[in-house]
């Protein structure tokens, strides 16, 4: 008679957690000192969380008051991973649009950066996902988003560029046909230069 109940899967060893133990013994880390025991499922968590999608709905409202001027989000923080080396990059995107029928609750523009960041990203295309993401979901007269980050794999190895900001834009309808509103939705978002933490 098996006393193996079907129901109840087997809980095997983490793959993703033995992946690391391989990774690291292959580059000559002894994981036998005390201190690394639990570093090879502190790691996996650590890339699950910054791999996990982050989920929200879209509130809207209806454009009652008719605001047809650029509604901005600046500042916006956000952490991601670079899909070249998979070491973070991180900074600040100022995120606005010009409504057409309806307006975004404010919050979603800082959830739809988060969203956007996460997985193994470029920064440009963090950028595009947020002006299209807000064009499809709003249907705004214009949307756009300045991305300005900070790339590890750019300062602790490679090139050591330390204090290099990398700034990158979209922008969509209105914001990009109009040249004033152009010129002021740059004005706007503009920062010197990665001083942006303001
Ligand atoms: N366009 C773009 N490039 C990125 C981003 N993040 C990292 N990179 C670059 O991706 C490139 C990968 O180039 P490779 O030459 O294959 O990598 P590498 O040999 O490690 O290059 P170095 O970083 O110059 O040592 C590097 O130039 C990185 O700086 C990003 O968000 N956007
Ligand atoms: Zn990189």
């Amino acid at each position: 008679m098996s006393i193996v109940n079907d129901a109840i899967p087997a809980v095997g060893p983490d793959p993703a957690e033995e992946a690391v133990t391989a990774l690291l013994t292959a580059l000559g880390v002894d994981l036998g000192e005390e201190s690394l025991a639990d570093t090879p499922r502190r790691v996996a968590a650590a890339y699950r969380e910054l791999l996990e999608p982050h989920e929200f709905t879209a509130t809207t409202f209806p454009n009652e008051d008719g605001c047809d001027e650029l509604v901005l989000v600046r500042s916006i923080p956000f952490q991601s991973l670079c899909c070249h080396h998979l070491l973070p990059f991180f900074g600040v995107a100022h995120v606005g649009y010009v409504p057409g029928k309806r307006v975004l609750g404010l919050s979603k523009l800082a959830r739809v950066v988060q969203a956007s960041a996460r997985g193994l990203q470029i920064q440009e295309r963090i950028t595009t996902r947020i002006a299209d993401w807000l064009t499809e979901e709003l249907d705004p007269l214009g949307a756009g988003a300045v991305v300005e980050a900070q790339h590890t794999c750019m300062s602790v190895r490679g090139v050591k560029a330390v204090g290099a900001w990398t700034t990158t834009s979209a922008v969509r309808g209105v914001l990009r046909e109009d040249p004033h509103r152009r010129e002021e939705f740059m004005r706007r978002t503009e920062s010197g230069g990665g001083v942006g933490w303001r």
